[in-house]
């Protein structure tokens, strides 16, 4: 009676957790940690469901107050991933630590209430029975003037003080998200985990409730890992953007470096329409017909693709069969015919047939460009925004 559901998951680990504890965090004054704790650290995370590999070896690490995006396509293992580190789905490898403290590896597993985690879902189940106090006030213990104090706090934070007697069903959709949040935040986890939480609400509430979700996440210090297969949402919302794909990631980084650098095409593609030319390599340079590309440390000989996004295409008016000059930064301009132009709002996405080999590539330029089916124009391509990636 009393205990708070950690302490007494606490007291039901005892003695593993403090050999643990003692295993992973360097005695003072013995050795100096050159780099602080993350909040969250996976290691080597592994899921198979029979034959199936659903999580390879995932490893990452999350900071406090940092927050990392798991970003793939739908069935990549995002989801499998999260819940096993809330513990509520079983590892089948690697090791979880929650402040350097082991939560989970194969020799045994602290239950889900003792890891200092909370959890956030899509539908985010409110109790219908109770009133927003209530809860919010649900996972909290101890004496009650603090219990009020608490949610009292949250509720001012997420803007829901004049509904704490209101019912869920009384509660719009984005009002509900505001109390789940206050709800997961009020034990003070030290890692929020959110699967697509944000995935029910319309576009317009979505972008003001996930700003405020973040502002309060980061006030509060926590360290948050969160699963969207939305590129926007992930470089919208996150420090470091973990990219998955077939149960692995395969990259780690900034939003603006995953984007701006990607691992492989996949990755390119991943994040933005892309358009593809291929090339053979020779002497370190691919020769297309929009010029030379750099194709540094590939070997002579090497078939590559040349991966540029829509917006990077720059064009310019036919004049009587002839191009603008080649330039150094945008290399050689190659002839297309307009099949397709869409007007989508502040710019127009135009599809080309390219004379040089018939493949269609696209260009987004500003909207009030909106050339007609059939008119000629050249292409040419930004080679600082340029990917080269032998085919795979
Ligand atoms: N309980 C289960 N039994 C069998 N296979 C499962 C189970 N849970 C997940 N899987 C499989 O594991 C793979 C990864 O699933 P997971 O839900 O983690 O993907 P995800 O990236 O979260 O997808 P989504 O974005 O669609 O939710 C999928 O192929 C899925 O079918």
């Amino acid at each position: 009676m009393g205990l708070s559901l950690a302490a007494r998951a606490r007291s039901r680990y005892p003695r593993r957790d403090i050999r643990r504890v003692r295993s992973t965090i360097p005695a003072r004054g013995r050795v100096k940690p050159e780099t602080p704790t993350p909040r969250l650290d996976v290691r080597n995370l592994s899921r198979r469901f029979g034959r199936r590999v659903a999580v390879d070896r995932v490893s990452l690490t999350v900071m406090p107050g940092q927050v990392t995006c798991l970003l793939g396509p739908s069935g990549c293992g995002k989801s499998t991933t999260l819940r096993m580190i809330a513990g509520i789905e079983p590892i089948d490898g690697g090791e979880i630590l929650v402040d350097g403290r082991i939560v989970c590896d194969l020799a045994g597993s602290v239950p889900p209430e003792g890891r200092s985690t909370g959890l956030m879902f899509q539908d985010f189940a409110l109790f219908p029975h109770l009133d927003v106090t209530r809860n919010v006030a649900f996972g909290l213990s101890g004496p009650k003037a603090e219990v009020r104090a608490r949610v009292a706090e949250l509720l001012e934070r997420v803007g829901m003080t004049r509904h704490a007697g209101s019912y869920p069903h009384e509660l719009s959709g984005g009002e509900q998200q505001r109390v789940a949040l206050a709800r997961a935040l009020a034990p003070r986890p030290r890692v929020m985990l959110m699967d697509e939480p944000f995935s029910g609400l319309d576009d317009r509430l979505r972008d003001d409730v996930r700003d405020e979700t973040l502002d309060l996440l980061k006030a509060e210090g926590t360290a948050v890992l969160l699963v969207t297969h939305e590129p926007a949402e992930a470089m919208r919302m996150a420090d470091e953007i973990a990219l998955m794909r077939d149960g692995r990631i395969v990259q780690r980084g900034a939003p603006y470096n995953i984007y701006n650098a990607p691992a492989d095409l996949a990755a390119a593609a991943f994040f933005s329409d892309v358009n593809v030319i291929s090339g053979r390599v020779q002497g370190a340079l691919t020769d297309t017909a929009f010029g030379q590309f750099l194709a540094p440390g590939v070997p002579d000989g090497t078939e590559v693709d040349i991966v540029f996004r829509p917006q990077h295409v720059k064009i310019d008016f036919d004049r009587s069969g002839r191009g603008p000059h080649p330039t150094a930064a945008e290399g050689v301009p190659a002839r297309g015919v307009v099949q397709r132009a869409r007007f989508i709002g502040a710019e127009s996405i135009v599809e080309f047939r390219m004379d040089f080999d018939g493949s269609i590539l696209k260009a987004r330029v500003p909207s009030v460009f909106l050339p007609k089916p059939g008119m000629p124009l050249w292409l040419m391509v930004r080679r600082d925004r340029c990917f080269v990636f032998p085919k795979g």
